[in-house]
């Protein structure tokens, strides 16, 4: 039986053994007439729109005082304690993903299920801080100064050394070599980060590898040009940290709080004369409209890809675009420009030689340790916790790749470890703690190509929006994930991995078999792209109207009472994983809204 399966057993059990309850407590709600209680009820001091990794941080800092009301609307249902278990994929659990999908461009994912990459953003409470792989890196200083404009008095604060404090205000740090260093870190705050304790024999051989390739172990988050580790992840007692169990679930019961889960915002409110949002329509089924008013403000948290979709069907957006739509524009912004992802490529795969096969009844077992304690192999990432952070251009002083390793379990019984196909490597999903194969994904950090979001032309409403992901587009890219596989390859070379034996494993990787050597890897890489699933950019702050969507203050350009807090809002990548800048800026965000209604009383433009 496949791992995840029995993952999905567990979550059956606990759908069916709380469903009556929440049955009950749904027609109640429903079979409620409205009256001026639920009118009063629809008035907020705050709406967050989207409970995801953002919007739990906000919903806790800004509901802690308890004059502000705050409303919290997630489109996904509430978390499941089977998502706590590190080893779990969760990423691959389609109901709590947007399955979204980019669009075939020709030159990317062209191997890809209809020539498309997918991407997987979370559709859940606590959104892709669920779906994620929980690894803890911050980037680089000078990725942050460069959203800094010189002589913009604004963008003044978005310098690294200012931002620091935001990035420490919700770690707690549990590695003391890290935390020596307390510039960069500290402790006491809600967001539990550590290394996992499991590290088994094959982690050492390839850390002992890169190691004779010449990187060291050092913290990346220190700003650090390069870096092969055991990383950093977002977890407490060997459990799965999310942004709603870190932030939301311990204030759940403040009186001030409401959090309606299953509630998918589908417009804003907007006071055309004053271009002011009132608040949002949302909807718990479909074609139900319900309205929810906020009196301070509303903040978009729905990430870079639903934001846009959101904002254009609210008429603000680029004027061509609504126009072609048959939507009045409001406001003429660049929303959904600007996209970008990370991204990496399939094909790049090691075989071992030396695994035993792991039983179902193992397996079950396994599963059963982690319940009863929290302990055994799926309390660990696997192989998965290894990563080196490569500077390809020395001018930058900063990763340009990250080579991230990901196992796999190729079951005997099935595959040989002869000829398997590279659909086959990237989709067999047994607990991450397993593991036979060792994919190298060569992450390109900081990708030049841009991409846009536009909505569904068919179903502009309930329709998945068009993403333009636009992956390789730019050469310099698909150099750059070339130049890395070079580097990946050398591993082969080292003494570790041939004591070990450990060869490349022979993937089909058609039709690029029969080429060679760059360009065999060109054409891997333009077949077998995959998506970090890592979008930013689409509302970008900005100085003006022309080229951003919020400013500096996370204030929506020309419109009153709205903010954007959450990764769409990044100008460019951060060279590493966006987990812990998305929630910096959360909190950047909520001081200075906190600020805003203390000292300006909420003057909003
Ligand atoms: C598979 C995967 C692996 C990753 N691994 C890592 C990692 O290891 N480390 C790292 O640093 N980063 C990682 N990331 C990236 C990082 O987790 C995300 O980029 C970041 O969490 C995004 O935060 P966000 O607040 O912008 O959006 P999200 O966390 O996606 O939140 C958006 C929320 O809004 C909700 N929503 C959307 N539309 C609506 C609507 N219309 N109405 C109501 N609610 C709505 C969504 O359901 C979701 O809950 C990974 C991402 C993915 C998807």
């Amino acid at each position: 039986m496949d791992l995840h399966y029995i993952s999905i057993i567990y979550l059956t059990y606990i759908v069916y053994a709380t469903s009556d309850a929440r049955a009950d407590l749904f027609s109640k709600a429903t079979k409620t007439k409205t009256n001026e209680k639920d009118l009063r009820n629809s008035v907020f001091d705050f709406i967050v729109v989207g409970g995801g990794t953002a919007g739990c941080v906000l919903a806790n800092r800004l509901s802690a005082n308890p004059e502000w009301k705050v409303l919290v609307l997630e489109a996904g249902d509430e978390e499941n304690i089977d998502y706590d278990i590190p080893a779990v994929p969760t990423n691959e659990y389609r109901p709590i993903l947007w399955n979204f999908r980019t669009e075939r461009n020709g030159f990317s994912c062209l191997s890809r299920p209809g020539g498309s990459c997918e991407v997987k953003t979370g559709k859940v409470l606590g959104g892709s801080s669920v779906t994620n792989d929980m690894k803890y890196t911050r980037g680089s200083k000078k990725d942050y100064d460069a959203w800094h404009i010189t002589g913009d008095m604004g963008s003044l604060n978005w310098k690294f050394e200012n931002l620091i404090e935001h990035f420490k205000a919700s770690e707690d740090n549990g590695d003391y070599d890290v935390l020596m260093n307390s510039y960069y870190h500290s402790r006491g705050g809600e967001m539990h980060v550590q290394r996992f304790k499991h590290i088994d024999k094959h982690m050492e051989l390839f850390l002992g590898a890169f190691a004779e390739m010449g990187f060291r172990s050092v913290d990346i988050n220190t700003n650090a040009p390069e870096a092969a580790l055991n990383n950093q992840f977002v977890v407490a007692n060997n459990t799965r940290l999310s942004t709603n169990s870190a932030f939301l679930k311990p204030v759940r019961q403040r009186k001030n709080l409401v959090v309606k889960t299953g509630a998918t915002v589908t417009k804003l409110i907007i006071d055309a004369q004053e271009n002011k949002v009132d608040g949002v329509f949302y909807e718990l089924e479909k074609g139900k409209e319900q309205l929810a008013y906020a009196k301070k403000e509303t903040i978009l948290t729905t990430g870079a890809i639903n934001n846009v979709k959101i904002l254009h069907l609210s008429g603000i957006g680029p004027a061509a675009e609504l126009e072609k739509q048959n939507i009045s524009v409001i406001i003429d912004l660049p929303v959904g420009s600007n996209y970008q992802d990370q991204v990496t490529i399939g094909g790049l795969a090691f075989s071992l030689s030396d695994v035993t096969s792991v039983s179902e009844q193992q397996i079950v077992e396994d599963f059963k340790t982690w319940f009863q304690n929290r302990g055994g192999p799926l309390a660990s990432r696997g192989i998965n916790q290894v990563s080196a952070f490569i500077q390809l251009f020395e001018n930058k002083n900063g990763p340009d790749i990250e080579l991230a390793l990901h196992g796999n379990y190729i079951r005997s019984d099935k595959f040989m470890l002869t000829n398997v196909s590279v659909h086959t490597a990237e989709e067999v999903n047994l607990p991450i703690a397993y593991y036979n194969l060792v994919n190298i994904n060569p992450v390109l950090l900081k990708p030049k190509s841009k991409g846009k979001v536009t909505l569904n032309k068919r179903n502009p409403k309930y329709g998945r929006p068009v993403i333009q992901a636009n992956l390789l587009k730019e050469q310099e890219d698909l150099d750059a994930i070339i130049d890395s596989v070079d580097i990946a390859l050398q591993l082969l070379n080292t003494k570790e991995l041939k004591k070990a034996e450990i060869n490349m494993a022979p993937l089909d990787i058609f039709p690029c078999d029969r080429l060679n050597n760059r360009d065999q890897w060109n054409c891997i890489a333009r077949h077998y792209t995959k998506a970090m699933s890592n979008p930013i950019g689409t509302c970008r702050m900005g100085q003006n109207s022309t080229d951003s969507v919020v400013n500096y203050e996370f204030k929506v350009h020309n419109v009153e009472s709205l903010r954007v807090i959450d990764a769409s809002v990044m100008p460019s990548h951060v060279r590493g994983n966006i987990f812990a800048p998305t929630v910096m800026v959360a909190e950047k965000g909520t001081k200075l809204i906190i600020k805003d209604w203390k000292e300006n009383k909420g003057n909003f433009l």
